[in-house]
């Protein structure tokens, strides 16, 4: 007969902390976030940490360059997804380790010979009134020109006209080359009055775009995460399927670590994969999973994972647990994880830290999942909702929605991982929308705003005097029921009467 594991399994809403002692210097300007990512030795310091314990899922609705030039700016990471081609992932690699604040990559690129109803169609697409005219018309072409909306007017200037016969051509336009330093570049854009200075390469080919307004930004993130040479930090998603193509390529292009993604971690497939990566990339850390129990996690850590991802069907837009009858509640998934990490560090002296994946619906969940043993959190819906996620923004009766879907469901078009064919046979994901929450420098800035709040009522200043002091309570139907406003609320109130 099969085994029954006596612990029900629990989710996050059946929880509550409790206040510990707040001494004076416990507030929320001392509180510290600060998490290892990586397997490491307990007292030396981890070769990659987090400012900010927060990863982005891995998915194509989730983690694109833009969501993790974002995220690591505020101390966070993401892993670029790999449900893509590989020169396309390596690419989107190389999108983040460029980047440099305020070097902006253009997006509103034309060709000399495009027409100037074109160029309205492209500035009209990317919402930009400064478009760079190259000679194959991309973001890296030779720069030959710039053109904005005030040097031609729809209604006086023909639009079957070609763009040079509007542009300022490169031999009249300030520009600099590519050693130019932000300041040095903010100097010039004062100096001559300039919107916009281009930076080109020793070739003539453009980088970048610098903009006047962008120079106060980066004084914004005091907590980024970057490697050695100040660039930001990226991870990569990879499977247990092209592995051996797909992270030659990854590394080339600059990843800074890897994870493999799958909903079921243990087995021979993902431990005969860390083996080779260990194997042939050992100064790589690579994470693995996903598990929901200590055996699981020792079947990773001793095949060389460099953390364990925790959790099956419990995000968002899982359906795994009603098509495949799999999973555990991510509360006793991240507990007994947790304890297994514990466990192997005694064990071994080796620290393997843990992700809490999915299901994390409200802010104080987090703080749950911190308390409960998690080093660092992974979500897709939550950043899904963003301006920097990869999803439409679309306009419903009650505000805007973004897209997000999952990475089991037809629309990711992951079929070669099955040999189904065209189509899944059954669909492990849902395709829908969620709202849309604004800037995510502003809406990560809250959330972590309130994970302060709860460690501090908590008494604590860093996250692992957080999981070694925090008391939690199993709440009561009743009391969850208790835990919402009782009343009418004033604006549903004026809008019945
Ligand atoms: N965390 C969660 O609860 C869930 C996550 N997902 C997401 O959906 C996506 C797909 O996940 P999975 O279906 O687990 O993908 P997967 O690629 O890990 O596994 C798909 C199938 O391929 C098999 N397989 C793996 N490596 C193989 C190889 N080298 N040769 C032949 N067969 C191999 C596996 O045993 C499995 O039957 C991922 O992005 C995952 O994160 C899907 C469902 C649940
Ligand atoms: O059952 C599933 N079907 C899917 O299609 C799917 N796609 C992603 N994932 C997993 O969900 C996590 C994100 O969860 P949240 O949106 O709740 O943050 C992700 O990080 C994944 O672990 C899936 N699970
Ligand atoms: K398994």
């Amino acid at each position: 007969m099969a085994k029954i594991i006596p612990e029900v399994s629990r989710t996050f809403n059946e929880y509550l902390l409790l206040p510990n002692r707040t001494r004076i210097e416990c507030s929320t300007e001392t509180v510290d976030l600060r998490t290892p990512l990586v397997r490491h030795v307990p007292g030396e310091a981890p070769a990659i940490e987090l400012l900010s314990p927060f990863t982005s899922a891995i998915m194509q609705a989730v983690s694109s360059p833009e969501l993790a030039i974002a995220l690591a700016r505020n101390g966070g990471l993401s892993f670029l997804h790999h449900n893509q081609p590989i020169e396309d992932q390596a690419a989107a690699v190389r999108q983040v380790k460029r980047f440099k604040a305020g070097f902006i990559t253009s997006d509103t690129n034309v060709r000399p010979d495009d027409t100037l109803g074109h160029l309205v169609e492209v500035m009209r697409r990317t919402g930009h009134s400064t478009a760079a005219v190259t000679e194959d018309g991309t973001a890296t072409g030779r720069l030959l020109g710039m053109v904005t909306s005030r040097d031609f007017h729809p209604q006086r200037h023909a639009l079957d006209q070609p763009v040079s016969s509007r542009m300022t051509p490169i031999a009249e336009l300030p520009h600099a080359g590519h050693e130019v330093s932000l300041s040095e570049a903010n100097a010039q854009l004062w100096d001559q009055r300039l919107d916009c200075l281009p930076v080109v390469d020793e070739k003539g080919h453009l980088q970048h775009l610098v903009f006047r307004s962008d120079y106060t930004d980066n004084k914004r993130f005091p907590h980024q995460s970057v490697d050695a040479n100040k660039r930001l930090r990226v991870g990569a998603g990879i499977n247990t399927h092209d592995y051996q193509e797909r992270i030659p390529a990854l590394l080339e292009a600059g990843a800074d670590l890897l994870c493999f993604d799958s909903s079921d971690g243990y087995s021979d497939w993902q431990r005969n994969a860390l083996t080779w990566v260990k194997k042939h990339y050992p100064e790589i850390p690579v994470g693995g999973g996903n598990v929901v129990d200590g055996e699981g996690f020792n079947f990773l850590a001793e095949a060389g994972a460099d953390f364990v991802k925790v959790g099956v069907g419990g995000g968002s837009i899982c359906i795994t647990r009603d098509q495949k009858g799999i999973g555990r509640g991510q509360a006793s998934a991240v507990m007994d994880v947790a304890a297994a990490r514990d466990e192997f560090r005694e064990r071994t002296g080796e620290y393997v830290p843990i992700c809490s994946d999915g299901g994390l619906v409200h802010d104080y969940h987090v703080a749950l999942a911190l308390a409960m043993g998690a080093d660092f959190v992974m979500m897709g819906r939550y950043f899904a909702r963003f301006d920097q996620a990869p999803g439409a923004k679309l306009p419903t009766r009650d505000g805007f929605v973004k897209e997000y879907w999952g990475e089991g469901s037809n629309r990711a078009r992951n079929f070669q991982r099955y040999g189904q064919g065209d189509r899944l046979i059954f669909e492990e994901g849902v395709d829908g929308y969620v709202p849309y929450a604004g800037d995510l420098n502003e809406g990560l800035a809250l959330t972590i705003a309130k994970i302060k709040a709860t460690m501090v009522s908590c008494g604590s200043m860093t996250l692992p005097e957080f999981q070694a002091t925090a008391r939690l309570t199993l709440v009561s139907e009743q009391s969850f029921q208790e835990s919402h406003a009782n009343v009418s609320l004033r604006d549903t109130a004026a809008t019945a009467v």
